[in-house]
């Protein structure tokens, strides 16, 4: 069996929706994600829960503050177990390095978002970042390297030129996946499962595509299949 390489991302509104569709799934083709809405609707309780029915859990709460206030939640992060947590890379040098040092290499995985997949050259401008969402990704990408974290959030479209960059062992966790005949909703940066794995992404974040189809378990066992 390959290692799950798809986070199912449990975008609920409260626990017992997020349960309901744990319950469905299977830790051998997933792992999964709790982010801002249901991590503020049910605190660490219902990650114990994902944690017990052996899953892997990536804790997104997309940390982005100064350098101590980040280093801290990293570590309270940390300290619940999970497998991966996430701040945001624009929150600079000095804060990434707190991050890093806050969490001990080798065990909850440390990774940066980049720009987000929802992000297009048009949001570019509206916040004052000139180049395009390529260059942006490629330099705050060197910076979470050069800070020596695990990783980053990228789209699949920018996962090529980052892992001849940055080498093999820098860990691509790629958003915004749409398979064939997807709605694309509010992501802007997509790519197919196939052409993110193609690319070099390791692992691929899928929310509505997996948790709104009339049968997420087929919808996943099809995709988990079609990038083995
Ligand atoms: O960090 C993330 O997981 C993330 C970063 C990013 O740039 N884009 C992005 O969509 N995400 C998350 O990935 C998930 C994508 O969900 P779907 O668009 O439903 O597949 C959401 O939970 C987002 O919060």
């Amino acid at each position: 069996m390959h290692e799950p390489r798809i986070i199912v991302a449990l975008d609920f509104p409260d626990g017992k929706s997020a349960l309901r569709l744990a319950h469905q799934l299977d830790p051998q083709l997933c792992r999964l994600k709790v982010g801002k809405e249901l991590f503020t609707a049910t605190g660490p309780q219902l990650i114990e829960q994902l944690m017990a029915r052996g899953f892997d859990v990536f804790l997104d709460l997309k940390f982005h503050d100064i350098p101590n206030t980040v280093a801290k939640a990293c570590q309270a992060a940390a300290d619940l177990g999970v497998w991966m947590v996430n701040v945001h890379a624009l929150g600079g040098r000095k804060m990434l390095q707190a991050a890093r040092k806050a969490i001990t290499p080798g065990t909850t995985k440390l990774i940066a978002v980049t720009l987000l997949t929802s992000m297009d050259q048009d949001d570019l401008a509206d916040i004052g970042l000139s180049g395009q969402p390529a260059q942006i990704v490629n330099r705050l990408a060197r910076l979470a390297y050069e800070c020596e974290l695990d990783g980053v959030v990228c789209s699949a479209l920018e996962a090529a030129h980052l892992r001849q960059q940055l080498g093999e062992h820098f860990c691509l966790v790629t958003p915004g996946i749409r398979p064939h005949d997807n709605n694309a909703d509010d992501q802007r940066r997509i790519m197919t499962p196939q052409q993110a794995i193609r690319n070099g992404a390791n692992y691929l974040v899928i929310g509505r595509p997996i948790t709104q189809a009339s049968d997420p378990l087929v919808t996943l066992q099809e995709i988990f299949a079609s990038i083995s």
